[in-house]
């Protein structure tokens, strides 16, 4: 069946193919990865496949590896022998942290242009301008191009932060607890704004992984929620949300919301 353009921007068409995700294609695999620091060991022998289209939060005990886990992804460390981490061809993959990591000298639009114009996938100045542009609108943040970071709120610099790995047009989107440092309100506004972002046609993002410490968030955000055991962490359980494909404010009303959180409360005891 053809989608139309107004069910894409009701964010129908990517959250339909999350619920199907199991038919879909694997955008990162991990299979028997164990990992050490030293002779610490952190990872013990994960497997997880993570599929195009859906949004996976990743749940575990403070110090378990859920961080090690996003790096092991992002291809800055690699797991011990015997084990495999593989992203499908082709597909990018963009990271934004637990602070927004801001240059303070630099203004908002050059803080998304300098990536954009380093590295390996280099783009010109006015290809990379045009991109920051695009990702501050995206962020709604367009009238505040020139600002410097001291100049904006907690949630706007993490705003920025996002719509700067936006910009490289990254498939597959890896967030170290984006919003744990922010209050309540904010941090759920910039939930529900990540949501839309993921839904909408005018970003290339197909896959969100995200690490939270929030039972809650994970529950409201995610179609499923990957529990880590304590250090040296494995997988403990993979937890469909049976919340409707489209998520919004007053999800949190549902039982099948209540369920989940209790669920997930009780493993956290169990572990
Ligand atoms: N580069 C490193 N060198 C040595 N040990 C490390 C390194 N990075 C992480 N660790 C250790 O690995 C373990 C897992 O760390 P990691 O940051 O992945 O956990 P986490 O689950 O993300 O923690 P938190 O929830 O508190 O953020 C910790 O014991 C940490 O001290």
């Amino acid at each position: 069946m053809q989608t139309t353009v107004s069910e894409l921007r009701n964010g129908v068409a990517k959250q339909e193919q999350a619920s199907v995700s199991s038919m879909n294609e694997i955008a990162v695999t991990l299979k028997n990865c164990s990992l050490s620091f030293g002779d610490v060991p952190v990872l013990n022998n994960v497997s997880l496949d993570i599929y195009n289209n859906e949004f996976v939060s990743i749940l575990g005990p403070s110090g378990c590896g859920k961080s090690t886990l996003l790096r092991l992804m992002l291809n800055l460390l690699r797991p011990n022998a015997g084990g495999e981490v593989k992203l499908a061809k082709d597909l990018s993959i963009g990271m934004v942290f637990q602070k927004p990591v801001l240059m303070p000298w630099l203004t908002a639009i050059q803080n998304i242009v300098l990536p954009l114009t380093i590295g390996e996938k280099r783009f010109s100045k006015k290809e990379a301008r045009d991109k920051a542009e695009g990702a501050l609108r995206l962020v709604g943040l367009q009238d505040f191009t020139n600002h410097f970071p001291h100049q904006l709120s907690g949630g706007m610099q993490q705003r920025i932060a996002i719509a700067r790995a936006l910009a490289a047009d990254p498939a597959v989107l890896l967030m170290d607890e984006p919003f744990g440092a922010l209050d309540e309100f904010t941090r759920e506004k910039l939930n529900f704004e990540l949501l839309r972002l993921w839904e909408s046609p005018d970003t290339s993002l197909s896959t969100v992984v995200m690490v939270t410490h929030s039972i809650q968030e994970s529950v409201i955000m995610s179609n499923r929620i990957v529990m880590m055991s304590p250090r040296p962490a494995g997988v403990d359980a993979i937890i469909p949300v049976p919340l409707p494909a489209h998520r919004e404010v007053g999800m949190e009303e549902l039982p099948e919301y209540h369920h989940t959180v209790n669920e997930l409360r009780k493993r956290v005891k169990h572990l």
